[in-house]
C-alpha cells in the first residue's frame, strides 16, 4: 500500500544551521504516529515541511505517493492554541474553511451544526471563543482542521495548554475521534506518556541534525485508555523513551561545554 506520507532523503538547514539530515519517515494510511524530541530539535520545522511551506534542499516529500510542491490545503492543522478567531462565533469558526473553499456560508454553518453533537458543543454553536473552556476551544479547533478536507492531520501539541484533567479527557475523545474519522495523525507532543497513548508508533527525534530517527512500536490493543498508563507494556517503553531523550540531552549539553 502506498504511503499517506513519506519523506525521503530530506535534508533541510536554516542557513547554516542544519535540522534534517537525509531524514526518512513514512506514515500508512489511517496510521497515529507520535513525534516526540526536547525543545528546538525541529519538531514545528517538520510540519512546516509536510504543509509545504517550507521546503527541502534536498529529498522528496511525498503523499500517496506523489511528491506535491503545493501541499497547503491537503492537511490540516491544528496548532497549540486553538487560534480561533474571537469575533466570530463556534459555527462561523469552524465554517471557515468550508467558505474558504467556496462552499456557501448558510451551507457551511449547516454542515457544522450537524457535526456539533459528537464534539459535545450542540449547546455553545453561537457562542464566542470567549466563552468556552480551553478543552471546548480545542475541540472547535480539530473540528475546524478536519473540515479543511483532508483525512491528513498534524497536531502541533495539541493539549499542552490544557489542565490535566481536561487534557486526559481530550486524549481518550481525540483516540475516539481518529478511530471514527480514519484519519491519518501526526501529533508533536513533549508528553511521553500522551504519545505513547495516542500512537501507533512513537518516533524519537534526537540528533543535531535529526538523522536517524527511532521509531517505537505501541503494541497496546484499541480502544485505549488513560487506565493503560499503569500497564507494564506502556511503562517500559516510557522508559525507553525517557532514556533515548536523555541521552540526548546528555550528549548535547556535553556538546555546550567542550
Ligand atoms: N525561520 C527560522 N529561521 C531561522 N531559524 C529558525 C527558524 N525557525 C526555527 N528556527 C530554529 O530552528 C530550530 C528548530 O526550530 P523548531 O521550532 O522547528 O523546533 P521545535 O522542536 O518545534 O521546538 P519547540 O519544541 O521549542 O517548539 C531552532 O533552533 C530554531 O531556533
Amino acid at each position: 500500500m502506498l504511503d499517506r506520507l513519506a519523506f525521503s532523503g530530506v535534508r533541510f538547514s536554516y542557513g547554516d544551521q542544519p535540522i534534517l539530515h537525509d531524514f526518512d519517515i513514512h506514515v500508512g494510511k489511517g496510521e497515529f504516529i507520535s513525534l516526540i524530541g526536547p525543545s528546538g530539535i525541529g519538531k514545528s520545522t517538520l510540519f512546516q515541511l509536510v504543509a509545504g511551506l517550507l521546503h527541502p534542499q534536498l529529498g522528496t516529500i511525498t503523499l500517496n505517493g506523489a511528491p506535491m510542491e503545493k501541499r497547503l490545503g491537503m492537511v490540516g492543522y491544528m496548532p497549540q492554541r486553538d487560534a480561533l478567531l474571537p469575533w466570530r462565533t463556534v459555527v462561523e469558526n469552524a465554517a471557515l474553511p468550508l467558505e474558504i473553499h467556496g462552499v456557501a456560508k448558510k451551507e457551511a454553518q449547516a454542515k457544522v451544526r450537524l457535526e456539533l453533537p459528537r464534539y459535545g458543543l450542540s449547546e455553545w454553536a453561537d457562542a464566542y471563543p470567549s466563552e468556552l473552556s480551553g478543552g471546548m476551544r480545542q475541540r472547535v479547533s480539530f473540528l475546524r482542521a478536519l473540515l479543511s478536507g483532508t483525512d491528513l492531520m498534524l497536531l502541533d501539541e495539541p493539549f499542552s495548554s490544557l489542565d490535566g484533567i481536561t487534557r486526559m479527557e481530550m486524549q481518550e475523545w481525540l483516540m475516539e475521534m481518529w478511530q471514527e474519522t480514519g484519519s491519518t495523525m501526526l501529533m508533536i507532543t513533549h508528553d511521553i506518556d500522551e504519545a505513547i497513548l495516542l500512537a501507533d508508533r512513537v518516533i524519537v527525534l534526537t540528533g543535531k541534525p535529526i538523522e536517524k530517527p527511532v521509531e517505537l512500536v505501541v503494541n497496546l490493543e484499541r480502544p485505549r485508555t488513560t487506565a493503560f498508563r499503569n500497564r507494564a507494556e506502556f511503562l517500559s517503553l516510557r522508559e525507553e523513551i525517557w532514556e533515548l531523550l536523555r541521552k540526548n540531552v546528555a550528549k548535547q549539553s556535553s556538546g555546550r561545554e567542550a
